[in-house]
């Protein structure tokens, strides 16, 4: 039999007792104070966005494998592990659909405050990968033009259409999904500076589900001082879990960091580095174990009516409920951050947030009620305006 292997991992990654346990020995902690001594003589590291993973935490151990359950990598020191050889895996695109639930949610809910139509209003879309590119699907099933803006992957020849940053910046929403990176040639490190800010008009929302420093916090707090300045949306804090009061209050919403919490997002993510972690060490997957198992089946959408998908949809996530939670911490939010992120995961699992995977089925749905009966559907409402009705309260 092959010997046991000896991990550490964040106590808030959920399944890690299911999927790891049957090879290996197991210390859970919070992933903010794992420290160097905790990893002498262990052999992987299974960590979230929260642990820094970097010469400093590892060189005193003998990790052979780091296994982060997020789509983000900047809290990895990545060139100083592949110079040591030691293994590592993220969880790309593992919460991707529930970001675009997220930036959905949100646009909805500042459509609502501005008495404006969905089918008015233009995305820019900071960022094409998994979460430009999912929120683009949903977009495109709502009817609701948006732009690409993702230099990178221009340059590596990506075949779809791309705009300038000067087209980004005339978009009513602009909405960023790109990684934090500080050095390389399109580093996104303050992408939206002082300058940037400045060019906003109040008729726009930003929205930012990516890393904090993607804006220039300090900047933005000044921006947002101004009599007249775009609405905002942050699921993300330039130093987190310090976050400013004061931003937070200046905001349309803000949640704290998380924007990818669902239950699929979250669950995704551990299998994700699950079988990362079986490759590295040339394990098995045991028959009993997969994603599907954990997840708990979801409550059908009876989509028999206008009135059942504007319930399904309802039910499925309001980020205000979110937004309401944050601002009950008011004064002390950089002590209750991560308690805020710790309790949406247990509060979820109560009433899970979940992944929602039928907008295809919706589309149809809308389209077979439209054509069976026009009187239930206003014939002035085209499929963009009758989805985003069924996204936010009546
Ligand atoms: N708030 C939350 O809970 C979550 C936040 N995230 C953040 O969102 C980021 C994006 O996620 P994915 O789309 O899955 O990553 P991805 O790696 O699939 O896509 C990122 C895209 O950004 C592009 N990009 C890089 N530099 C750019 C620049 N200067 N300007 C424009 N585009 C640029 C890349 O070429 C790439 O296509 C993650 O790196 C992570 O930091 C991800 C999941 C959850
Ligand atoms: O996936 C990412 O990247 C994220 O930002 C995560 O959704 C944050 O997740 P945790 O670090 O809280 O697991």
């Amino acid at each position: 039999m092959a010997q046991r292997l000896n991990l550490v991992a964040d106590e808030d990654m959920p399944h890690v007792h299911e999927w790891f346990s049957p090879v290996a020995d197991i210390t859970l902690l919070p992933g903010r104070q794992i420290n160097a001594e905790h990893l002498i003589g262990k052999d992987a590291l299974l960590c979230r966005s929260v642990t820094q993973v970097n010469a400093e935490l590892l060189q005193k151990s003998s990790i052979q494998f780091v296994g982060s359950a997020t789509i983000g990598v900047d809290h990895l020191q990545t060139d100083w592990l592949d110079q040591q050889q030691i293994g590592w895996a993220n969880a790309a695109g593992c919460n991707a659909a529930a970001v675009a639930q997220y930036i959905l949610s949100g646009i909805s809910v500042w459509l609502l405050r501005q008495n404006r139509q969905l089918d008015d209003i233009s995305v820019g879309i900071v960022g094409a990968g998994n979460v430009g590119t999912c929120l683009a699907n949903f977009l495109d099933i709502l009817k609701v033009p948006y732009y690409f803006y993702d230099p990178p992957l221009v340059e590596q020849g990506d075949p779809r259409q791309f705009v300038d940053f000067k087209k980004i910046l005339s978009c009513d929403v602009i909405t960023l999904h790109v990684p934090l990176t500080q050095t390389n040639k399109h580093k996104t490190f303050h992408l939206f500076n002082e300058f940037v800010l400045q060019q906003l008009t109040p008729e726009q929302l930003l929205i930012n589900a990516s890393r904090g420093a993607v804006i220039d916090g300090e900047a933005l707090t000044k921006y947002l001082s101004l009599a007249h300045h775009a609405q905002v949306i942050l699921d993300v804090f330039e130093h987190e879990p310090n976050v400013s009061d004061k931003l937070v209050n200046q905001c349309l919403l803000a949640t704290p960091h998380i924007a990818g919490h669902t239950l699929e997002g979250k669950s995704r993510g551990s299998w994700m580095i699950y079988q990362a972690f079986c490759r590295h060490f040339n394990l098995d997957i045991l028959a009993d174990q997969s994603l599907s198992q954990v997840l708990p089946e979801k409550n059908a959408l009876l989509l028999d009516t206008i009135d059942d998908i504007r319930h399904g949809l309802l039910n499925l996530y309001d980020v205000r409920t979110d937004h309401q939670k944050l601002l009950n911490y008011s004064g002390s939010l950089a002590e209750h951050f991560d308690e805020l992120r710790k309790n949406y995961a247990r509060y979820h699992r109560l009433l899970p947030r979940r992944d929602y995977d039928g907008w295809q089925t919706i589309a149809n749905k809308v389209n077979s009620l439209e054509q069976a009966d026009l009187a239930k559907t206003p014939s002035d409402l085209n499929h963009a305006q009758l989805l985003l009705s069924l996204l936010i309260d009546q």
